[in-house]
């Protein structure tokens, strides 16, 4: 899919100014609360209508105001799924199922009933009412409704936002599925790094109104200046990664990735099968020796390709490894003590508890993640 937008909209002393290009599976926008994420939804499903600009789905134009196209919000073929499920009270889980069914044209319904069910995993729940669900359950359904209606966008703002870390760990597999099985694109607002780390293939990070940077997730997500305070410290790098073997006697997997071999702890993955790993920049220790006699079992070679000191108390410093970049966040005072500089030869160190199983997920067979996970020349 391509979504190409490019549009201004006042909202009161609001100017969203928005301009990107995304292919992805998922794209996800993020930026701090205000920012204009859910104004940017409204704009893309038809809620608003922009004052500027033009937004078009696979060469469909949805809306340009040039040539005065505005397609209605229920000729869109859009999918919403709200931070609340919005489920009919009075109607059963199937019933509710069918409503979304309702608005695909016959011609053009794609995917069966039976499949989304199965899919979604909602099979014993269609003859409940909305009411009897958890807040996970309720959003499984949601996102049925939606896909019933064979949309050819899903737009999802916030829907893991009023659940907790529990319910959350419980459909994410689900939007997982979502994304890699149906090949409908989904554009997803959040404001947790940790959600956009395990979902998004693409990202497009707003800052009061403006589009601060739009890219692969791989890439964005390892610029720690982009993200807010709060989320700094869950930056870092994300790559997709096989499983190479499994030790049970100590329930341990030993992956390839493209950083090299990593061993990691309790992963709940067969052998052949590909997870997406994120390494956050905090968990990164940084050594100018490759360190013996250690705990930590996976350290990666590598260069350092940038380096920020700034003034306050961290240091970011970009390391190479393998062609690869992985973000590593230590303080300014161990770069200064150890002496780091451009180019010169380090060891990322990572403890393989790091990668517990908020930070790994699964991925379909052939899911291309690392289109983010360019090789960059080492800086020497
Ligand atoms: N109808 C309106 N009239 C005036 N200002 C509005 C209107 N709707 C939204 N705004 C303002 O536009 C800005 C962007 O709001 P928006 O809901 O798009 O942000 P957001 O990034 O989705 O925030 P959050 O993460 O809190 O949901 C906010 O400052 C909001 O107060």
């Amino acid at each position: 899919m391509s979504l190409s937008v490019d549009i201004s909209h006042r909202l009161g002393a609001f100017t969203l100014e928005a301009a990107f290009e995304s292919s992805g599976r998922l794209t996800a926008l993020f930026g701090p609360s205000g920012s204009g994420k859910t104004t940017l939804v409204n704009l893309i499903g038809g809620l608003l209508r922009p004052e500027r600009g033009a937004i078009s789905c696979d060469g469909r134009v949805l809306v340009d105001t040039a040539s005065g196209v505005f397609v209605p919000k229920h000729k869109r073929r859009i999918g919403y799924v709200f931070q609340d499920a919005r489920l009919f009270p009075h109607m059963t889980v199937d019933q509710n199922l069918r409503y979304g069914r309702f608005f695909a044209p016959p011609t053009e319904r794609t995917g069966s009933t039976a499949d989304v069910v199965d899919l979604l995993g909602i099979g014993h729940l269609l003859d409940r009412g909305p009411g009897s669900l958890s807040g996970g359950e309720k959003q499984r359904v949601a996102i049925g409704r939606a896909l019933l209606a064979s949309p050819k966008l899903i737009l999802m703002d916030e829907p893991l936002a009023s659940l907790d870390e529990r319910r959350k760990a419980e459909i994410m597999p689900y939007i997982e599925r979502l994304r890699d099985e149906t090949g409908i694109p989904i554009v997803y607002v959040s404001h947790s790094i940790a959600e956009v780390a395990r979902l998004a293939t693409d990202m497009v990070v707003l800052d009061a109104g403006k589009v601060a940077a739009a890219g692969t997730a791989a890439d964005l997500l390892q610029r720690l200046d982009l993200l807010p305070d709060e989320e700094r410290d869950e930056g870092g790098a994300v790559f997709e990664m096989q499983v190479k073997s499994r030790d049970e006697a100590f329930g341990m997997s030993l992956l390839t990735s493209p950083v090299g071999e990593i061993h990691v702890a309790e992963l709940d993955a067969e052998t052949g099968t590909t997870v997406r790993v994120r390494i956050r920049a905090r968990d990164i220790m940084v050594a100018t020796e490759r360190p013996r006699g250690i705990s930590a079992l996976n350290v990666l070679p590598g260069r350092i390709a940038a380096l920020g000191t700034g003034t306050g108390p961290f240091a970011d410093v970009t390391i190479d490894c393998n062609g690869q970049e992985i973000a590593a966040r230590i303080t300014r005072q161990s770069a200064a003590t150890l002496g780091l500089t451009l180019g010169m030869a380090v060891f990322a160190v990572v403890k393989s508890v790091t990668f517990d199983r908020r930070n790994t997920a699964r991925t379909a067979a052939g899911a291309s993640l690392p289109r983010g996970t360019t090789s960059n020349p080492l800086v020497s």
